[in-house]
């Protein structure tokens, strides 16, 4: 079956979302670094709600939309989804969770990805977290994770990795000369690399000397 993306244009709330000001901090680094984790504790201490792509993704295969199928062989072949799909369940989530303040993790994946939310949603990020970790420990968290993802493979995971070298990190280095990214060190023991997530979201004055 060919591609099925919805054949209309984007909701047009180009703006809109601007308008209600909200903070967003997209999360990103390779498969297995760690993203979802230290998500979970920034949404403890600090309130911010998390929004994963793949996770809304993975939502959207199992609630039975038309672009289910189309969807689930993207994920199993480490390819990245047609942005408009992936926008509009951001776009909707956002929406609908009377915060202001997201996470948005695993995404943009691309450089189509960040310019299509940028137009669309008129959002730029305050801060672009950086899990910075070795292929060799991403492999070996991802084969432990068991969690039963259709991506969590040997030949599935060096395609996402390769996806991740090609795609992801040019939209790294495009916030690097924004001089938005904050670089972690993710191949440390959880608690530690959550001491570090701390003190990107702890305000200067708060800090102890
Ligand atoms: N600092 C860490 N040290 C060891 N294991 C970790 C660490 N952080 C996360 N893990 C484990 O590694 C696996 C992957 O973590 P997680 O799902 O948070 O990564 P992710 O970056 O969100 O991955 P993906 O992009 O594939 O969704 C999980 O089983 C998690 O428990
Ligand atoms: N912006 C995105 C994010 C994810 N995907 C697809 O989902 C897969 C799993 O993503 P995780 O962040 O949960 O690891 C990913 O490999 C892609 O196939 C996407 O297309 N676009």
């Amino acid at each position: 079956m060919g591609t099925v993306v919805d054949a209309a244009p984007i909701k047009e709330t180009n703006g809109s979302l601007a308008e209600k000001k909200p903070t967003v901090v997209f999360v990103l680094g390779g498969p297995g670094s760690g993203k979802g984790t230290q998500c979970a504790n920034i949404v403890k201490h600090f309130g911010y709600t998390h929004l994963s792509a793949g996770d809304l993704l993975r939502a959207e295969i199992k609630s039975g939309s038309e672009n289910g199928t189309m969807i689930q062989n993207m994920i199993k072949e480490g390819k990245i989804v047609p942005s408009e799909v992936t926008i509009k369940l951001l776009q909707r989530a956002i929406e609908e969770s009377g915060n202001e303040k997201f996470l948005i993790d695993g995404f943009p994946r691309n450089e189509e990805n960040r310019a299509a939310f940028e137009a669309v949603t008129g959002i730029e990020p305050s801060v672009v977290l950086f899990f910075d970790c070795p292929e060799e420990e991403m492999e070996k968290r991802l084969l432990s994770r068991n969690e039963g993802r259709v991506d969590d493979n040997i030949e599935t995971i060096r395609k996402r990795f390769r996806v991740f070298l090609e795609s992801s990190i040019p939209v790294i280095q495009y916030y690097e000369s924004k001089e938005k990214v904050r670089k972690i060190d993710a191949a440390r023991p959880v608690e530690e690399v959550f001491e570090s997530v701390k003190a990107v979201f702890t305000p200067k004055s708060e800090k102890a000397d």
